[in-house]
């Protein structure tokens, strides 16, 4: 098959981890006799200081005319403290609105080898394997008006949705769940937010759709415990963009590292954009630390949503897990007795097992 993958390695550890995930696409593509051609293309605080946008009209055309896009992560502290409206983050929101991504699927499951890496005790960890379906185009990320008022002495941002949007994402969440363990957990906060009231009445509707999934409301504050206490009262967890950004953030210590958090940003026709959940991390940008396999979980995401290679999507995910299985970790993952590496070794070692081992096995079986 052949396929064009536009990436955007963006900034900081974003050009390291794209860089990874995109080599272990072309050992993939070599593996399984595909035709895998790259364009890169600028975001974020990079295409501030080259093209003076952090979303050039070019990047936006060449995402729309390609079959999948990979991302690295933006931002930094050089386009950070710059309050203007060219914040890199407003490439990166960009992106996800023009290409109309307002499903973001955030798997987290640990592996097996990983359970004593997460600073949670084991029997806290085991068993846990949701899905966050974060709305990512609405809610307070998107609402207008956004501004500073009274020459700054007050702010407005505004949480808006319409009924379309919360249904799509809703029913996202219900057929993911039909092929999972079928359990929706709505978070919300509609003790107080009237958008988490009507959120609350659509979940109600559409779940009459779904008679075999149970669903149950919880309170973001609530959910944020509940998470890293009892995580394995959870399948998929459904939620507002900004909740599902913090959630998902709090999620990954059940994983051991923010650095092993992949993520799918789908449209309604199955286009994808597939990025780490992690930030640019400049704390430790260019020294070789970075763990590409968030990224390289994200695309094999990528394979199995946007190309439907499924088997080749399970090869990238057993040899990573195979990787982590032989004690290879670089040095976010805690894994005493194991080997540690950096960035370029890791992503060595998961392409040397995708190419040695011709079997498969589902790993990430919260993968939809
Ligand atoms: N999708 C994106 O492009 C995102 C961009 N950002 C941006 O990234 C910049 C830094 O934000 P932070 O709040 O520091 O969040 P961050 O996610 O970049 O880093 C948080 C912490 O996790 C560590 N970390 C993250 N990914 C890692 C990896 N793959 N391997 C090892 N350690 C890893 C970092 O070293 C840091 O200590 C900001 O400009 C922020 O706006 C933040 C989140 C998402
Ligand atoms: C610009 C932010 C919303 C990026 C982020 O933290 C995320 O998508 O997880
Ligand atoms: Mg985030």
């Amino acid at each position: 098959m052949k396929k064009h993958i536009v990436v955007l390695p963006g900034d900081g550890i974003g050009t390291e981890v794209s860089e990874a995930a995109k080599k272990v696409l072309e050992a993939a593509a070599e593996e399984f006799d595909h035709t895998f051609t790259f364009e890169e293309q600028a975001i974020g605080g990079t295409a501030i200081d080259r093209y003076g946008s952090p979303l050039p009209d070019e990047t936006v055309a060449a995402c729309k005319n390609a079959d999948a896009v990979l991302l690295g992560a933006v931002g930094g502290p050089k386009w950070d403290q710059n309050p203007s409206h060219l914040r890199p983050e407003k490439g990166l929101l960009g992106i996800r609105k023009e290409l109309n991504l307002f499903a973001n699927l955030r798997p987290v499951q640990g592996f097996s080898n990983l359970l004593h890496a997460s600073p949670l005790k084991r029997e806290v960890v085991e068993n846990s394997d949701l899905l966050i379906v974060r709305e990512l185009t609405g809610g307070l990320y998107f609402g207008t008006p956004s501004e500073r008022r009274d020459g700054g002495n007050s702010v407005v941002d505004t949480l808006a949705y319409s009924r379309h949007e919360i249904e799509r994402i809703v029913k996202r969440a219900f057929e993911a769940a039909s092929v999972r363990r079928k359990h929706v957990t709505s978070v919300d906060k509609a003790n107080v937010l009237e958008s988490s009231k009507l959120w609350r009445e659509i979940v109600e509707e559409v779940s009459k759709d779904y008679p075999e999934v149970t669903v149950e409301h919880m309170l973001v504050d609530a959910a944020a415990m509940k998470l890293i206490t009892s995580p394995s009262q959870f399948d998929v967890i459904v939620t507002e963009n900004m909740f599902g950004d913090i959630l998902s953030d709090e999620a990954s210590v059940l994983t051991g590292s923010l650095g092993m958090l992949p993520s799918a940003s789908l449209n309604d026709s199955g286009f994808g954009l597939y990025e780490p959940v992690h930030g640019s991390a400049p704390d430790i940008a260019g020294e070789g630390k970075a763990n590409p396999l968030a990224a390289i979980l994200s695309a094999a995401m990528m394979l199995k949503h946007s190309f439907g290679m499924n088997e080749e999507a399970q090869r990238i995910e057993s040899a990573v897990s195979e990787a982590l299985e032989q004690g290879y970790h670089t040095a976010d993952l805690d894994l005493p007795g194991g080997q540690q590496v950096n960035t370029e070794r890791m992503t060595e070692t998961v392409i040397d097992l995708l190419k040695a081992n011709t079997t498969t096995s589902s790993i990430m079986s919260c993968y939809i």
